[in-house]
């Protein structure tokens, strides 16, 4: 029995890919299971782009959905038994019971924020509760509301990037409550997907600043560095803000040039990462080599405490190294570099793999 791709439409829900799967036993063909995956992500996807354009659907959708809370934008998080963070998707029936027994107005759930939707199309949002008493609502799902510097480390899996898009989405809304050119007040969508000026009718959607992070290499040692506002011992890939008008390749030159004085001969793109701190970056992640002839760091002074050029072996050491060491007297020992929700961390392992093959 073959299911054709309208059937799945709408419904593609876990019996579907509990079916598929059976089929893909039955068969083994890898061409049916690309298909199968293929309308399954289609499908989740059409159902979000409805939410955002129907203010309707989408209410509807929050009813029967799941959410993630926040207190004042720090995320709500559980720990099992072994010790591991989790985030607590509570339903929206459960979010209404809270806010009953606090005493609040259950419209408060409307200002929740679409973050996305699970396999079997349950849709998922954040809300931030920082109007309710904090530690009334931790007891009440068996959580604690942890800052996110902490919170997006304690997290693995997608668990981080959600817990990030949640509070990204949240903080926007909160600061853009007003049009920056009439000064008139904004009104977002069910979805908050954008915020439209009462008075004008312009249209503001979330905003992200562009930035590059790059790894650079002599060919036999890669280039790392820290600002005194690091962690002590931490050194990271070389990052900047793009400017207005630049491609990736000229923000990564200038980048470079400006804060080590070195010149960049070629780039190769790694990946890209949304980042949370301070506000929400799009990090655009490369790879990209100097020659050994000019590898002579001159660092700006502004910004940087410190960059230097390190080895394989020694950044093989301090990727094994998992929190910030400590020398006897307390003070920062040696080397460690960002933990593996950074892309930096990607970076760094990337350059190391290639090394150790060469
Ligand atoms: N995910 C990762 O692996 C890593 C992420 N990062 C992130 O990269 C970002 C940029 O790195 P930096 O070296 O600090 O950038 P940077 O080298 O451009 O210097 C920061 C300065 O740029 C200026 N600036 C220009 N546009 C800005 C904007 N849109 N927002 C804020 N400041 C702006 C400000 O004067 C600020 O002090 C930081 O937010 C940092 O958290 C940095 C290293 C690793
Ligand atoms: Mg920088």
């Amino acid at each position: 029995m073959y299911f054709t791709p309208s059937a799945w439409r709408g419904r593609c829900g876990k019996v579907q890919l509990l079916l598929c799967s059976r089929r893909i036993e039955a068969t083994a063909d890898l061409r049916w299971r690309r298909w199968c995956c293929t309308v399954c992500y289609v499908s989740r996807i059409r159902y979000l782009m409805r939410l955002k354009e129907d203010d309707e659907a989408c209410r509807g959708a929050l009813q029967s959905g799941s959410v993630l809370l926040y207190h004042k934008l720090a995320p709500l998080l559980r720990q099992t038994e072994r010790g591991i963070y989790q985030l607590p998707l509570l339903q929206a029936t459960d979010v209404k019971g809270i806010l009953g027994k606090l005493g609040k107005d259950e419209e408060l759930l409307n200002t929740s924020v679409l973050v996305g939707c699970s396999e079997s199309e349950v849709a998922q949002f954040s809300l931030d509760v920082g109007s309710l008493e904090k530690a009334a609502v931790e007891e009440m799902c068996g959580g604690v509301f942890i800052d996110l510097r902490k919170a997006f480390f304690l997290l693995k899996g997608p668990d981080a990037p959600l817990v990030a898009k949640g509070q990204a989405l949240i903080r926007w809304h909160q600061t853009h409550g007003y049009c920056s050119a009439t000064g008139q007040p904004t009104e977002r969508n069910q979805a908050g997907s954008q915020r439209v000026c009462l008075k004008t009718g312009a249209t503001y959607y979330p905003q992200m600043a562009p930035v590059v992070i790059v790894l650079v290499s002599d060919g036999r040692r890669c280039l790392l560095a820290r600002q005194s506002t690091f962690p002590p011992g931490m050194y990271s890939a070389l990052a900047g803000f793009c400017d207005m008008g630049e491609t990736t390749g000229e923000a990564l030159r200038r980048e470079v040039a400006e804060e080590v004085g070195l010149e960049v001969e070629s780039l190769q793109y790694s990946g890209s990462q949304h980042w949370p701190f301070p506000q929400s970056s799009f990090m655009v992640a490369c790879h990209a080599t100097v020659s050994p002839d000019n590898a002579e760091i001159n660092l700006s002074g502004a910004e940087l405490e410190d960059a230097r050029w390190f080895t394989r072996e020694e950044i093989e050491e301090s990727l094994k190294r998992k929190v910030p060491p400590r020398n006897l007297m307390g003070e920062p020992g040696e080397v460690w570099v960002p933990p593996s929700s950074a892309i930096a961390n990607k970076l760094i392992r990337e350059w190391a793999n290639q090394q150790r093959k060469s």
